[in-house]
């Protein structure tokens, strides 16, 4: 995350961090925990591990310090992603993770709302994203979990910055002209969290950006809304 600040403890509990245990473990990718068995996050993250047993699902936690051999985490039974995904910049950025055991909610780790399709035109204004990404373009993983408020942005202004790209209906991008605040590499998968009357809705998943907080470079963000069915039909 660029420009942000450091979250509390229980801020934001539906933030997970997947690593994999392969030669050293890793924080590869976030994710969004939104159902006690489900976690929501970008098909990317798993372009060159497929492999459901090497991945670990650690939840409730603010800091990768908290993260050792110890650390109690949830094994990966099945990664579905989206069968029209095939790169990021190409949307259907979406993956979902079943958790090999249905997970306890507690304080610090608890479920975000799926925007509903009716409140699919909703203008929501408090947005932040979150993760333990760079907090500059040639960075490293952060140890507390950061967050930045950035606004979201219409598709017509989105396609206007990335003029050698095809911005999808299913894409939604967020930002500031003079940049700035972004996400950035190691934040992918995580969440763009709205709230709205109170409530937290999982509005995005990071996905893509030309560079870290570049002016008039947004972020762009799978659009979970569009996603609603495919996300009912594989969870339940
Ligand atoms: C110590 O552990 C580590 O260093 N871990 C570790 C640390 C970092 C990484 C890994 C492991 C690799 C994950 C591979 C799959 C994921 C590959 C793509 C992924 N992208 C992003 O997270 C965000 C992109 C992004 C998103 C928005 Cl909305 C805006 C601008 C963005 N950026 C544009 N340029 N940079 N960011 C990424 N993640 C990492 C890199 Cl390196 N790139």
């Amino acid at each position: 995350i660029i420009g942000g600040t450091d979250s509390s403890p229980g801020e934001w509990p539906w933030q997970v961090s997947l690593h994999v245990k392969l030669s050293r473990r890793r924080h590869l990718c976030g994710g969004s925990i939104i159902s006690n068995q489900w976690i929501l996050t970008a098909a990317h993250c798993f372009v060159s591990v497929q492999n459901p047993n090497i991945w670990r699902v650690y939840a409730g936690v603010l800091k990768q310090s908290e993260i050792n051999e110890d650390t109690p985490f949830f094994r990966v039974e099945e990664i579905i992603i989206h069968p029209q995904y095939n790169s990021a910049q190409t949307g259907y950025d979406i993956a979902l993770l079943k958790l090999d055991k249905a997970m306890n909610f507690t304080d610090l780790q608890l479920p975000i709302c799926l925007p509903s399709k009716e409140e699919a035109s909703m203008l929501y204004t408090d947005c932040w994203v979150i993760g333990w990404g760079y907090r500059k373009e040639r960075g490293r993983v952060e140890d507390i979990l950061q967050k930045v408020t950035v606004p979201l942005m219409s598709k017509e202004e989105c396609q206007a910055r990335y003029r050698k790209r095809r911005i999808d209906d299913k894409e939604i991008c967020a930002g500031y002209d003079e940049g700035g605040k972004d996400a950035c590499k190691g934040d992918s998968g995580g969440p763009l969290s709205c709230r709205h009357e109170e409530v937290w809705y999982l509005v995005g998943i990071t996905s893509w950006g030309e560079g870290c907080a570049r002016p008039r470079q947004p972020g762009v963000y799978t659009k979970v809304v569009e996603f609603s069915d495919w996300i009912l039909e594989k969870t339940t």
